[in-house]
């Protein structure tokens, strides 16, 4: 579904990723691990169209993304939800998601989708009429992610989706990732909680510096001593 080759991008004279190759095929939920300032958010961009690469390929669906002006990459269907949520704090739930609905097709299939991301997070139709910013963080996240689905995408891009949300929450997180997958969802995941990524994903690339350094099925990264020793504490 996803390719990339040789991908190298970067912030002006900055290069935060290298020769970059991955793939995603469809159905798969993928994870992507690897140190603070690894490149991870920079892959995620890149993907979305955020950033450009300067060298390489990128791939969906065999349609040229780079060559994809930034507005139209949501319809091929990639969905990116950021680090950090970037909820609309003053707006309701139903805004918010709203906003996830731009698209002409989606805008179509507003209340189609509405049903769908309501189905998958019926605690987001209880909170509907209430502000984003005043629920609680995994709340937030669930907003997020809904704000996402409104596209109709057939790829998730999720960057650190349990980033800054206590323990409990985080767990409930990762639930919320594993329904989306059961959804028939594709999904590639950014994640440093790696012990908890790697429990939902099929398979996973470590990357460290702006380039891989392995990869492999979830069962084989648990099994990689690089894995274990570096992001594991074992
Ligand atoms: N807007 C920017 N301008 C300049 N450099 C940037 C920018 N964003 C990221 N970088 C740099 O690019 C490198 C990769 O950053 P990136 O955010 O992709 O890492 P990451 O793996 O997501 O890290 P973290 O886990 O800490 O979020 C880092 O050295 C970072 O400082």
């Amino acid at each position: 579904m996803l390719e990339l080759r040789t991908v190298n991008a970067g912030y002006g004279t900055f290069p935060a990723l290298f020769d970059l190759d991955l793939d995603v095929k469809a159905g798969e939920a993928v994870g992507v691990i690897g140190p603070n300032g690894a490149g991870k958010t920079t892959l995620m961009r890149v993907i979305s169209g955020l950033i450009r690469p300067a060298r390489g390929s990128i791939k969906m669906e065999g349609v040229d993304v780079v060559a994809t002006p930034a507005h139209k990459i949501v319809s091929l269907g990639i969905a990116h939800v950021p680090e950090n949520r970037r909820l609309f704090p003053q707006l309701t739930v139903d805004d918010n998601l709203k906003m996830g609905a731009f698209l002409k097709e989606a805008r179509d299939h507003y209340a189609e989708r509405l049903e769908v991301v309501f189905g998958l997070f019926p605690r987001l139709k209880e909170r509907r009429h209430q502000m984003a910013g005043t629920m609680s963080g995994g709340e937030q996240q669930m907003c997020a992610i809904g704000r996402a689905l409104m596209s109709n995408p057939k790829l998730l891009l999720l960057d650190e989706p349990s980033a800054g949300l206590a323990p409990v929450v985080v767990q409930q997180v990762f639930e919320l990732v594993k329904r989306i997958r059961a959804s028939g969802l594709t999904v590639l995941i950014v994640e440093q909680n790696v012990q908890q990524v790697l429990k939902v994903v099929d398979r996973a690339y470590l990357i460290e510096a702006g380039t891989i350094r392995a990869s492999g099925t979830s069962a084989e990264m648990l099994a990689s001593d690089t894995v274990k020793e570096a992001y594991l504490g074992v």
